[in-house]
């Protein structure tokens, strides 16, 4: 997004949209997170953001005070089960959970070779075990309002990514996850997506070292963009309106292309 206001460019939902709803969104002091918290509080929502560092939540509170809906904050480790747990009920018994975002995340980029089980293990827990807590956790929220939950995945999921072995495992388990539980809660209302964003850069890909790396990603991405912060945040509001009604079980891909391109790859082939 290079003209204007990156969200204003963007914006196609009608203000007030989630005025009395709740939700909850984990990694929800940077990056991603803070755009779609940014964007469901200026829709009207109420919501609960969570993250390990109280700092940057701070800042996501002190950027959307002055917006319809409402923020409150909680320093959470998502790989510790009994907080994460009585996070979400905390959440659900303050504003309800209409739409649950499976935000944190995350990763180093290393060739299978040199992931240690330690790494694997770490990397499984945070994207796709804390997850599932979660999730089950907001179950009876998420009924009682015929709630969305909305998982965020990579672009290029189904094809693997060099580099990413443990990340591809994860998101994949959680892409299963996904359509297993659309299924066992299509009858309670609840609907469940993943998101799969092509290469947006966050504070996890902008440093200098991360330049190189970037040139590739954009390279192999056939329409040669990034996906802006606020592309993902509208899409994700998309999936928990009214007009997401019939979506659910699926894998959106929002990367000009990139999954159907040459692969976005963190390491070299060896
Ligand atoms: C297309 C775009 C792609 C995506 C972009 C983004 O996601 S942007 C967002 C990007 N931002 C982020 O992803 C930031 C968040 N990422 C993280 O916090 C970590 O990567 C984490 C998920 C592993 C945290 O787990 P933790 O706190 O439990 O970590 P720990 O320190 O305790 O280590 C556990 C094990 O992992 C091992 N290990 C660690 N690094 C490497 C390495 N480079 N190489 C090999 N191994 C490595 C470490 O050695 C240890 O095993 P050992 O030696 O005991 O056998
Ligand atoms: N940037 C990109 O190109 C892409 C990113 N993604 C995915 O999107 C999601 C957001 O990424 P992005 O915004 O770019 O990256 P960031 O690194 O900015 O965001 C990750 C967030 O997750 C939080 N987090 C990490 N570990 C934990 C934990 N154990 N408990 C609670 N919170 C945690 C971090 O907060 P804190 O450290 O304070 O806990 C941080 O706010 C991730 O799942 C990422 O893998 C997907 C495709 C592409």
């Amino acid at each position: 997004m290079k003209d204007g206001d990156p969200q204003e460019t963007v914006s196609v939902l009608k203000d007030g949209l989630f005025k009395g709803k709740g939700a909850v969104v984990s990694g929800a002091g940077t990056g991603i997170g803070r755009g779609i918290v940014t964007r469901l509080v200026g829709l009207g929502m109420d919501v609960t953001g969570l993250g390990r560092r109280e700092e940057p939540l701070a800042e996501t509170a002190e950027a959307v005070k002055e917006m319809p809906g409402s923020f409150r904050y909680q320093s959470c480790n998502v790989r510790d089960i009994e907080a994460l747990e009585a996070a979400i009920e905390e959440a659900g018994e303050t504003h309800g959970i209409d739409l649950l975002v499976n935000n944190a995340g995350g990763q180093f980029f290393a060739p299978a070779t040199e992931i240690s089980r330690r790494g694997w293990d770490a990397v499984i827990d945070l994207n796709l075990s804390a997850i599932f807590t979660a999730t089950k956790a907001a179950y009876p929220y998420l009924k009682s309002r015929r709630g969305a939950v909305v998982n965020m995945s990579l672009s290029g999921v189904e094809r693997g990514s060099m580099g990413l072995a443990h990340s591809i495992a994860a998101r994949s388990g959680v892409l299963g996850m996904t359509r297993s539980l659309a299924l066992e809660w299509a009858g309670d209302g609840i609907r469940l997506n993943c998101l799969g964003p092509g290469t947006v850069v966050t504070s996890g890909l902008s440093d200098e070292a991360a330049r190189a790396l970037l040139d590739g990603l954009l390279a192999a991405t056939p329409m040669h963009c990034e996906t802006s912060v606020e592309e993902v945040a509208e899409l994700t509001a998309f999936l928990a309106s009214p007009a997401g009604r019939l979506m659910t079980g699926q894998l959106i891909q929002i990367d000009g292309g990139a999954h159907i391109g040459a692969g976005l790859h963190m390491i070299g082939a060896a």
